[in-house]
């Protein structure tokens, strides 16, 4: 069997067929593109695929860019999409959220990756679950799977944008990330790296504070090798956080579905 995994964030959308719906599954192929370029699937990455038997991803793109993919994925096979969004719980991971629904899938997803990951390690305990993308978001679980709350902090790229924008004189090209930046590309980009390594460092304490023990810290996204030398050595980068949660929900709901 074959199976499609897609997260379709707001900058790129990435997919990876497995040969098994279970995390540590046998990566077949895998891509990524820009949202601007999603009508190019189903004539181009995806044409010459081996049919994969089912599709499981998350999306936080508009609802048109999320009907263009299932339109490619409706010509091409013919399983029925299925899409992930936060609710009350999925697994043993519970939504703290005032609206669980209006957490943002990826991060819903990338914390049900973690938590996998965390409890094949061994005794469970909190977690710092940090993504790197067009946004960055900085998210808390308790020891129990509970999340707590987490951060929304602009990218990297929104923030230059943003400074380029609204200021005069700040045109520069991208610096190197310094202790003590003396030019202004060095200090925009070292800014913005800090800004993120900031959020992170207080959001480990918030936890250490709240639970009562350090969180075990995972670290994904596009960019998270980038911000990954200015962390803790203890954040461990999986680039695959994402997909790692989409195949264990669909390994978790398909055994569900046969004891039923
Ligand atoms: N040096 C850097 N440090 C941290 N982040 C950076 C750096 N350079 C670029 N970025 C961020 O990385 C983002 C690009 O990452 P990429 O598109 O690979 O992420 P992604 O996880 O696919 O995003 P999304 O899922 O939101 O579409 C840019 O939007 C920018 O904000
Ligand atoms: C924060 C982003 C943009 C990160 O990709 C995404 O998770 C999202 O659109 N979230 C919805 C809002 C929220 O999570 O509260
Ligand atoms: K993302």
């Amino acid at each position: 069997m074959s199976f499609l995994a897609i997260d379709i964030g707001n900058t790129r959308l990435k997919w990876a067929v497995y040969d098994a719906m279970h995390p540590g599954a046998r990566l077949l192929a895998h891509g990524a593109v820009f949202i601007e370029n999603i009508d190019t699937l189903a004539e181009e990455e995806w044409k010459d695929l081996l049919p994969p038997q089912a599709m499981i991803g998350c999306c936080v793109a508009s609802d048109a860019v999320r009907r263009r993919v299932e339109e490619q994925i409706e010509e091409l096979w013919d399983f029925a999409p299925v899409w992930v969004v936060a609710s009350n719980q999925e697994d043993d991971v519970t939504n703290g959220y005032d609206h669980p629904s209006r957490l943002g899938a990826d991060r819903w997803v990338a914390m049900i990756g973690a938590r996998w990951h965390l409890l094949q390690r061994g005794e469970p305990r909190p977690a710092l679950v940090v993504m790197v993308g067009t946004a960055v978001t900085v998210d808390a679980l308790d020891a129990s799977g509970h999340f707590l709350g987490g951060f929304i902090l602009p990218g990297h790229g929104i923030m230059l944008r943003a400074l380029e924008g609204g200021t005069a004189g700040l045109r520069v090209p991208t610096g190197e990330v310094c202790e003590f930046p003396t030019n202004t590309s060095d200090a925009l980009t070292s800014g913005g790296t800090f800004a993120i390594a900031g959020a992170i460092d207080r959001m480990h304490r918030n936890i250490e504070a709240r639970c009562g023990e350090p969180p075990s810290c995972w670290l994904t996204g596009g960019a998270g090798w980038k911000m990954a030398p200015h962390l803790d050595p203890s954040f461990e980068l999986v680039e695959t956080l994402i997909f790692d949660g989409l195949l264990h929900i669909a390994e978790r709901r398909a055994e569900a579905k046969r004891t039923r």
